[in-house]
């Protein structure tokens, strides 16, 4: 280990963020119902222009309004290249109650950017003597935000989360789809008269995830367009949690679960883990530094692993 430690992440849920528009004000209460982990009530893209301004109020009456119960409870604003993004910060910091746990900037493409919001969040804080700081999520959603992913997980101590937003990510990239998350048809290597399909996705996600366990920050995959494909929709969730992930969005109720039930350890993974570090704990008082367990080498670093799988199983007892 280097001799800067690795930061731990919030001790908190995020398996799943579940999007609705602010203008479509008869989705919230279904929101706050849901089984999502964290809320994301939208002014962005899911907002038309004309829209803004209305839903912008929307959020404001019914982040006081609604009972969002243990949730956390996230705003997505405009992108800092908008006219709109400051008046929806100085709305939400003026107007909105101590509900608000976070702010969402989509789009950060550099450090500044995060530094920018920050210090507009700061000085209304301050200004309004609110007692409870905004927390921060960013998406990584565009070649510089990746090309500075690093620096942007390091931009800010209220910076708890980071999400891959593939939709935006494909266009500024200029992949050549439209489809956002999953694997795509073109991107396969062949052999032997077979295709073998990969991940476009993986190296931005391995990146994020990177960056984010370097400064302390929850890594979370972004949508997945399809809500009617089940299966592309676990599978892409299911290689991001292997990847080190701690969550992914839903654009439609039908993900909540899924997300769920991937971002959870198993019984039986719990089990194990636990089995890990009894086994462990046993070899250390012989002496020794690692251990077969169920026929294949355990060491220090199986605790570690063992130890992310328990906390995190942990915290879902805590919450439930
Ligand atoms: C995608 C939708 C527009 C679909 O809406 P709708 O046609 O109403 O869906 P259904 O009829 O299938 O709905 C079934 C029931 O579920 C409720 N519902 C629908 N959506 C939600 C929701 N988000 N939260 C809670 N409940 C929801 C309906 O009211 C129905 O209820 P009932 O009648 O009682 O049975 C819609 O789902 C939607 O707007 N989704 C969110 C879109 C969004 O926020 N997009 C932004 C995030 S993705 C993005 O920005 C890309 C990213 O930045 C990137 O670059 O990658
Ligand atoms: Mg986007």
């Amino acid at each position: 280990m280097s001799f800067r430690l690795q930061p731990a992440p919030p001790a908190r849920l995020n398996r799943c963020q579940l999007f609705g528009p602010g203008s479509r004000t008869q989705l919230f209460a279904k929101m706050a119902a849901s089984a999502a982990d964290v809320i994301n009530l939208d002014l962005e893209d899911s907002v038309a222009p004309d829209d803004k301004e209305q839903a912008r109020r929307n959020i404001i009456q019914a982040i006081d309004d609604i009972d969002w119960g243990n949730k956390t409870l996230s705003v997505r604003i405009n992108g800092l290249d908008t006219p709109y993004w400051y008046r929806d910060v100085v709305d939400l910091l003026e107007q909105a109650g101590d509900r608000l746990d976070q702010i969402m900037i989509p789009k950060a493409g550099c450090a500044a950017d995060i530094y920018a919001v920050d210090a507009l969040v700061t000085a209304i804080e301050r200004a309004k003597g609110r007692k409870k700081p905004i927390s921060f999520e960013v998406i990584i959603e565009t070649a510089a935000g990746i090309s500075h992913v690093e620096e942007i997980a390091a931009s800010s101590p209220r910076l708890q989360a980071m999400s891959l937003g593939a939709a935006d990510f494909a266009a500024s990239m200029g992949m050549a789809t439209t489809g956002i998350g999953g694997t795509q048809e073109n991107y396969y290597m062949a052999r032997e008269g077979q295709k073998y399909w990969s991940d476009p996705w993986h190296w931005a996600q391995t990146a994020i995830v990177a960056a984010c366990r370097t400064h302390g920050v929850l890594p979370v995959d972004g949508p997945f367009g399809d809500f009617s494909d089940e299966d592309g929709f676990r599978a892409q969730a299911l290689r991001s949690a292997t990847l080190g992930m701690v969550g992914k969005w839903a654009i439609h109720p039908s993900q909540i679960a899924l997300a769920n039930e991937v971002f959870s350890p198993s019984d039986a993974a719990v089990t194990e883990a636990r089995e890990i570090i009894a086994a462990m704990d046993q070899a250390q008082k012989s002496g020794a530094g690692a251990a077969v367990y169920k026929g294949r080498l355990v060491d220090i670093a199986s605790i570690r692993q063992a130890e992310v799988i328990v906390r995190q199983a942990e915290m879902i007892s805590a919450g439930a």
